[in-house]
């Protein structure tokens, strides 16, 4: 399935033995492979929750396990109300960051073609992120630039949506240098876990340019958790506002993201697609 181009291989734990533990990060980096497996961004698993209705675990494309996926909550929403695995449009799904809230909108066919989430409260203190450094809160950071970032001073906002996301605000989207500014950041020691990698421009009160370099998978045509990042930062830098329906542009298409005042939740709307079934074999 894939949610605006970040496509992912979906596993019904309802159905599948899901292989055991230690097995899981090579499994996706196997099925990932364009080459020798199937080809998507990672792996995610459909599976049981004591703790809310159904739960998703995501593994990005280097086998790493991430605590939240946007585009993947998504496509999870649609295939367990597909599946009949829940009963009604409105439902809650576990993952390693936190309990979400989904609701499916059905197309004339009755296929959930899009789906909003509740993707909760953006966590914004420091050890939350997590990121090194001083001080609680977090206000606009500025990375060192070093010779191998072209030497430029680069200014970013750190946000948690259960992942972390570190958003940069650049005056032009194509010109940014997502595969080389992406990966340094990535893996900057400033960040004990990692990080996603946003890059933003504001195109007008409501309307944003997106392009990401995600921890574990490279570049990837859409970053649900990222676009909800890029608005939070966009909100804390007084670029668009709290309570507006911001457009995200990302490659693979638009997510809609507001940022509620009311209870400081987090709301993304997006489609869904079923791009193929299938059985794979499982190497050895
Ligand atoms: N690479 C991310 C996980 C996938 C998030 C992204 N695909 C989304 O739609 O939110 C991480 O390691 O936190």
């Amino acid at each position: 399935m894939q949610g605006l181009g970040n496509s992912y291989i979906y596993v019904d734990g309802f159905k599948e033995n899901i292989p055991n533990e230690e097995s899981l990060p090579n499994l996706a980096t196997e099925v990932a492979n364009l080459h020798t497996g199937i080809g998507s961004d990672g792996l995610i698993l459909i599976l049981p929750s004591n703790l809310a209705d159904v739960r998703m675990r995501v593994f990005n494309s280097d086998g790493s396990e991430a605590k939240n996926c946007g585009n993947g909550l998504r496509c999870v929403s649609k295939y367990v109300f597909e599946h009949q695995y829940v009963e009604h449009k409105h439902f809650s799904i576990e993952t390693l960051g936190g309990i979400v809230e989904s609701l499916v909108h059905l197309d004339e066919d009755g296929a959930a073609s899009e789906v909003t989430v509740d993707m909760g409260v953006p966590r914004l203190k420091r050890k939350d992120v997590p990121m090194h450094g001083e001080g609680d809160e977090l206000e606009e950071h500025v990375i060192d630039a070093t010779e191998h970032i072209d030497g430029v001073d680069y200014t970013f906002t750190a946000v948690s949506m259960g992942n972390p996301h570190a958003v940069f605000f650049v005056d032009s989207v194509g010109e940014a240098s997502v595969e080389t500014v992406g990966p340094l950041v990535e893996q900057a020691a400033l960040f004990p876990e990692g990080t996603n990698v946003e890059f933003i421009s504001i195109k007008n009160g409501t309307e944003i340019d997106f392009a990401v370099w995600e921890r574990g998978s490279g570049m990837t045509q859409a970053c649900g958790t990222g676009a909800c990042a890029a608005v939070i930062a966009a909100v804390l830098n007084k670029k668009v506002k709290k309570d507006e329906a911001i457009v995200v542009h990302l490659s693979g298409g638009d997510l809609t993201i507001r940022w509620s005042s009311k209870d400081d939740h987090v709301w993304m709307k997006g489609p869904a697609v079923t791009v193929c079934t299938g059985t794979y074999m499982i190497d050895g």
